[in-house]
């Protein structure tokens, strides 16, 4: 913790106060005057690839940084002393409208997958998300909170007749990287939805990839037609990927792990029950697949097979925390 980062979160929190940050204004809020450059501040909202509008957020007492940006509120990026823990795909082409960015964290909502009369994985991660506010908080972590809604009339909502809110902060603290989704029902009728964190992380090569926590736990083989496949047995050694990979594991634990044999890193999630399933993915060079598919493994906290039905005025959350040892 330094004087300096102390002193930028205290005017920063003085700006947020005297300034409310109008939810529905499609500009970006301004700056915080502060007399620090701005790759110093605690949130920066700035333009990244192809110019889009983008928030850094920066944690400097754990000196960890997290990129997200507007379009589909894609974390792109999130470092902790300077080392990246998302892949990133190449061929990523950074436009907003039709494709989504892949990597990182995609949001799936509120579809997951092809489950359902939407496109493959929803339009959340092919919507604008406005940036509702940025927070220096009282524990010293760094918040930046964007709205999705049914009135922003964006056109990959249509097939979706429902009125909703959605809100998605993405926060660093001393435990890492937390992302949480809430979702209010605005509508006067209920209506029931799919969701997950779609995390792609970065794998020195995926063979090297063991995951913990699926140990014993049934799962949907998604290529072999959703069959529910035996519980597997455990090993101690965590499952490791040795061909194309695509399942659902149901009722996975709330923390799971992931351990790269070759870097010695230690990625852990922690999620909340609302998000009672967990995906496991990597094409492993199957048709189609992305040029860079060797080096992630996808651990996807998610709703699935249970979808969400939230009754008008009600509001679901669910929250998934990264850390890395
Ligand atoms: O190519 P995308 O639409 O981004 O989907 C990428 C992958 O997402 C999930 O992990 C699904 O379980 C996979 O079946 C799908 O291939």
């Amino acid at each position: 913790m330094t004087a300096n980062f102390d002193e930028i979160a205290k005017q920063l929190q003085q700006e947020l106060k005297r300034r409310a940050v109008d939810p529905s204004s499609p500009d970006l809020p301004p700056m915080p005057p502060t007399d620090a450059p701005p790759e110093q501040q605690p949130i920066e909202v700035t333009h990244g690839n192809n110019d889009m509008p983008m928030v850094i957020i920066r944690h400097a007492p754990s000196s960890q940084e997290a990129q997200v940006y507007c379009y589909g509120a894609a974390v792109t990026s999130w470092t902790t002393r300077g080392e990246e823990h998302f892949w990133v795909s190449d061929q990523n082409k950074w436009q907003v409208g039709g494709k989504a960015i892949r990597g990182g964290i995609p949001i799936c909502f509120p579809q997951f997958g092809p489950y359902g009369d939407l496109v493959q994985h929803g339009f959340a991660r092919v919507s604008d998300w406005r940036i509702r506010s940025t927070t220096v908080n009282e524990d010293q972590s760094v918040t930046a909170v964007f709205g999705l809604t049914s009135e922003s009339g964006q056109e990959a909502m249509a097939a979706w007749p429902h009125k909703f809110d959605a809100e998605y902060s993405v926060t660093l603290s001393f435990a890492g990287l937390e992302t949480r989704l809430s979702v209010k029902n605005t509508d006067d009728k209920p209506f029931s939805f799919t969701c997950a964190f779609h995390n792609y992380f970065k794998t020195s090569v995926v063979e090297d990839a063991r995951v913990f926590g699926f140990e014993n736990l049934k799962h949907l083989n998604r290529l072999d037609s959703d069959k529910e496949m035996a519980e597997q047995e455990d090993s101690g050694a965590g499952v490791m990927l040795t061909e194309e990979t695509d399942r659902i594991y149901m009722n996975a634990p709330e923390e799971l792990a992931a351990f790269d044999f070759a870097t010695l890193k230690v990625l852990k999630i922690k999620k909340t029950p609302t998000l009672q399933d967990a995906t496991l993915w990597n094409p492993f060079g199957a048709e189609g697949a992305d040029p860079g598919w060797k080096n992630f493994i996808c651990i996807e906290p998610a709703c699935v097979t249970k979808p969400a039905t939230l009754q008008p005025g009600e509001t679901w959350v669910g929250a998934q925390l990264l850390g890395v040892e």
